[in-house]
């Protein structure tokens, strides 16, 4: 072949590759089913990535909020992908029973070895998983969890009065990190049999927390494109750091290996009284559907993804509970003398007990209100259209689209009337009970329907009973920003202000990490 041929062959490759991919982007734009829903224009034209840049930059949540603002309810986020804010779609995404059930691939690289809850995508599969772990969720696991996470809050208060004591009275600390040790030693308790002890070392011991973060950001930005999985994956664990998997794989074969040990050594004296009435102990005696015993495997799959599922979302709401309740000197003020009150009067005692933890009213509309407003999780929880396609949000949509809400963009929407976007826990006090029953409804925080959060009690439990006992203990105040304080980042809001004065540096991927969250503190005076 000559030169010449060969010219003519590369310039016939390139020009037929070139117009295979121009018909592929003027299907995607004018014939896919979901052309003519407006959208950034990669995702019109089928090129894709707008969802992966958004998970690597990590600003998710103000983007789709300001793409929806631009477009209306209901935009083209990927070539088969939809987000929406219908109110409607609420029951037809997510209701038990309703027409779509299965969750978009995008969920697949949560799955720890094994597929977990949360990374199990059909719904028949997804059903009889739920019925085997769900006893570990059980009410009277959670009545005893009361004990294991008073003991993590004395051991957070020991470290916070040693730094006080050695710093002369007032003591600069890294809020952040010590509400997600506080929220890790609770689920250590409760998953893994013991705490990680992080509390009372007032550091990260074994590089736990950028092993989390790059499991949950990777699995996030491989979920948007599944083929360049091995590169992302490589690459976020690269720059985060993984060390921590190991411990933590150690970590949960030890704790089931010891609980095994225990449990056999129970049913041979017959005498149980020793043991820990705990999740770990509901796991290892969880059964599958077929009837067979859990593996070893499978507990310690659901013990981590407790884990990956449990602590960086109860410490991010936290995190944002304290800083909606200090920022605002009115706030605070109502927060403290109901609780002060309620002191006075004999309703609440030390350790405050979940039951009188709810009866707060203001400080539980305090918590509905971040719940709200700074949400966990502000990605799409996306689901699959069933095969012949469903109407969702009043819109009809063809089957195999991915389709979802997003709680961040969701929630401050007018279904919660037109000053959504303020901080108002009145709201939740003020509406009549029909009110307040829509207002829960719409609120997508922990999921909604046959997917909600497994563990969303625990996670109140903890809030109900640990933020107020830290209000009450010290006085708070973010440290303020300048060349001394350890700050490192600069300040951004949760709908991605950048600002000094915000407290930390906030981020949106699947989760709304806040970064950089210093407080100073100091003994409450009586
Ligand atoms: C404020 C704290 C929490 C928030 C905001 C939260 C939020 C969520 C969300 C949004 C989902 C996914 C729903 C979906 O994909 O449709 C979820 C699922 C899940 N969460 Fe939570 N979560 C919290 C605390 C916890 C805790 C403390 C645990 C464990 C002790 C936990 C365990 C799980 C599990 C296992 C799933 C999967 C459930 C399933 O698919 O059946 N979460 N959570």
């Amino acid at each position: 072949m000559d030169s010449l041929d060969q010219a003519q062959l590369v310039l016939t490759a390139c020009g037929t590759l070139l117009a295979a991919l121009l018909s592929y982007a003027l299907y995607c734009r004018f014939f896919h089913p979901l052309a003519g829903i407006p959208g950034p224009l990669r995702a019109q034209f089928g090129i894709g990535g707008w969802l992966t840049v958004r998970g690597a930059k990590r600003d998710f949540g103000w983007e789709l909020k300001a793409l929806h603002d631009k477009h209306g309810p209901c935009v083209r986020i990927g070539r088969n992908m939809v987000s929406v804010t219908d109110p409607r779609a609420v029951d037809d995404l997510y209701k038990f029973g309703g027409p779509v059930k299965d969750k978009a691939p995008f969920y697949q690289f949560f799955k720890v070895t094994k597929p977990s809850l949360l990374a199990t995508l059909p719904h028949s599969q997804h059903q009889l998983a739920r019925r085997s772990v769900s006893p570990a969720f059980a009410m009277n696991v959670l009545l005893d969890l009361e004990e294991y996470v008073d003991t993590c809050f004395d051991e957070i208060c020991e470290y916070f009065d040693r730094q006080i004591q050695k710093d002369g009275g007032k003591a600069t600390v890294n809020m952040g990190d010590m509400l997600q040790f506080l929220a890790m030693d609770a689920v250590g308790e409760i998953a893994f049999g013991r705490s990680f002890g992080l509390c009372k070392a007032g550091y990260d011991t074994e590089q736990y927390l950028p092993m989390i973060d790059a499991y949950t950001a990777s699995s996030c930005l491989s979920g948007t494109q599944p083929w360049a999985r091995p590169v992302l994956h490589r690459w976020i664990t690269r720059k985060l750091g993984s060390s921590g998997a190991a411990a933590l794989g150690q970590k949960a074969s030890q704790a089931v290996a010891l609980r095994l040990e225990e449990m056999r050594k129970a049913a041979e004296t017959g005498d149980d009284s020793g043991l820990r009435r705990d999740m770990l102990n509901r796991l290892v005696a969880a059964k599958n559907a077929d009837g067979s015993p859990f593996t070893i495997e499978q507990v310690k799959v659901q013990a981590n993804s407790i884990l990956g599922a449990g602590s960086d979302t109860t410490s991010i709401t936290f995190r944002a509970l304290l800083a909606y309740i200090i920022k605002d000197e009115r706030v605070y003020r109502k927060v403290m003398s109901e609780l002060d009150e309620a002191i006075e009067n004999g309703t609440v005692s030390f350790p405050i007990s979940q039951a009188a933890g709810s009866k707060l009213t203001y400080f539980q509309a305090c918590l509905k209100e971040t719940l709200r407003l700074h949400p966990a999780v502000p990605w799409v929880l996306p689901r699959v259209v069933p095969a012949g396609g469903a109407v969702i949000g009043g819109r009809y949509f063809a089957g195999g689209v991915h389709i979802g809400m997003s709680p961040f963009v969701y929630q401050r929407t007018d279904v919660y009337g037109p000053d959504a976007e303020v901080f108002r826990p009145e709201r939740w006090i003020e509406a009549s009970d029909e009110e307040r029953k829509a207002m829960e409804k719409n609120l997508l925080t922990f999921g909604s329907g046959n997917r909600v959060c497994i563990g969303k009690h625990v996670a109140l439990l903890e809030i109900t009973k640990l933020a107020p006992s830290l209000l009450h203990r010290y006085r708070l105040r973010f440290t303020p920003r300048g060349p001394s304080s350890p700050h490192k980042l600069p300040g951004r809001s949760v709908d991605g202000k950048w600002d000094d004065a915000e407290p930390w540096h906030c981020e949106s991927q699947w989760f709304a990490h806040q970064r950089d969250f210093w407080m100073d503190i100091e003994e409450r005076a009586a």
